[in-house]
């Protein structure tokens, strides 16, 4: 059955080389292509390793315990509110399934080139393996091979996308999928609470569908990682962002105060980040955070980014009873203007957040 994606009309250039394939070539070559060197990462500062910038860790066994829930919460909202960013543990995700999962997805790049295309991204499409938004022959190209796909509402899967190799795949991202729905549905209901609007204030805004897509990403190693780049600089544009380290290789770094930080793999937590669309609905409150993925020479790496994002038919605006206290920062949009307005935003390497900011407030991080 269609996906909603397919109601939005995108057009990318199709790219056919894969990544891991180029990386296996330059290891004896030495040679980048001229398409993915990226000349800015030289300017970049980065700190790594300093007890100053470590994210906030968020305890969800404690959200959920009234004996602490109290607590955890406000410690939730300022790590919405000053990091935009937090790495939670106690999530609850069942062990052996995290376990499972990320065994097919490790096994499903280790297959042959010609056996993972059989799910590739056809031409102007973006759901299953391959580049995302290649739209032009000049633009510079992300070091990653990824599959993407939308997961949830169950009904609008295109399972022709989804793998079959290695067997069990489909069976972990399904039940990956329904747990990390949980999970988000719950911090939605904590952060309302932090908010101090109705709990279900905010899910209401991702109903009634509450979809989900996931985007699987494979960084392979690159002897020069020093001027690659896995990921660009962006911002998520959903409601909620849940991040999975498949193995412990480093890579993701967030924007704070100008400087690029190195974010620290906490073994069995789930990074999660707030994306613009809950920046939108807090009216400012909590911070959507620009945030990159770099390249390793000596390891390849793979994460699993879940989003949560607002149905097509939804309006993406400041909650109503948020606007009791203060006056809206942001325009309201439909869904299917703002899911338009961030691609089109994204192609052109700009924020599409900063166009529906109201008047001259600066309220991002
Ligand atoms: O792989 C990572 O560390 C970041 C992934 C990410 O930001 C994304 O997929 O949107
Ligand atoms: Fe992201």
């Amino acid at each position: 059955m269609a996906s909603g994606f397919d109601k939005l009309k995108v057009e990318f250039i199709d790219q056919d080389e894969s990544v891991q394939v180029v990386a296996e070539t330059i290891r004896s070559s030495g040679e980048i292509p001229d398409r993915y060197i990226r000349p800015e990462m030289e300017a970049d500062s980065v700190i790594i390793d300093t007890d100053d910038y470590n994210l906030p860790v968020i305890d969800m066994s404690r959200l959920i315990n009234p004996e602490f829930s109290e607590e955890e919460i406000a410690k939730l909202g300022s790590a919405c509110e000053d990091w935009g960013f937090f790495q939670l543990v106690n999530h609850g995700v069942d062990g052996e399934l995290l376990r499972q999962i990320k065994d097919d997805i490790t096994e499903f790049f280790r297959l042959p080139l010609q056996e993972k295309m059989s799910v590739a991204i056809p031409p102007n499409g973006l759901q299953g393996f391959g580049h995302h938004f290649v739209f032009s022959k000049e633009q510079k190209l992300d070091w990653v091979d990824l599959l993407f796909l939308s997961t949830r509402p169950v009904e609008d899967r295109s399972t022709d996308f989804w793998p079959t190799k290695p067997p069990t795949f489909r069976d972990s991202l399904d039940k990956y999928s329904l747990e990390i729905a949980n999970v988000s549905a719950k911090l939605f209901m904590f952060m309302a609470i932090n908010l101090g609007v109705d709990e279900e204030a905010l899910l209401a805004a991702f109903k009634p569908e509450q979809p989900q897509s996931v985007r699987i990403n494979h960084y392979p190693r690159c002897s020069q990682a020093d001027k690659v780049l896995g990921l660009s600089p962006h911002t998520d544009g959903v409601g909620m962002t849940l991040l999975l380290q498949v193995n412990d290789a480093q890579g993701l770094q967030i924007r704070k105060d100008g400087r690029w930080f190195a974010v620290k793999n906490l073994p069995g937590a789930l990074v999660v980040n707030v994306g613009d669309v809950l920046e939108i609905l807090t009216n400012g409150k909590y911070k959507s955070i620009e945030h990159r993925a770099v390249i390793n020479p000596d390891r390849d790496r793979i994460t699993l980014a879940a989003f949560q994002s607002v149905p097509l038919s939804c309006t993406v605006g400041p909650l109503q009873e948020l606007l009791m206290k203060g006056e809206a920062r942001y325009k309201t949009v439909d869904g299917v203007e703002f899911t338009k307005g961030y691609f089109a935003a994204k192609l052109e390497g700009r924020r599409y957040l900063e166009s529906l900011k109201l008047g001259s407030v600066n309220v991002s991080g």
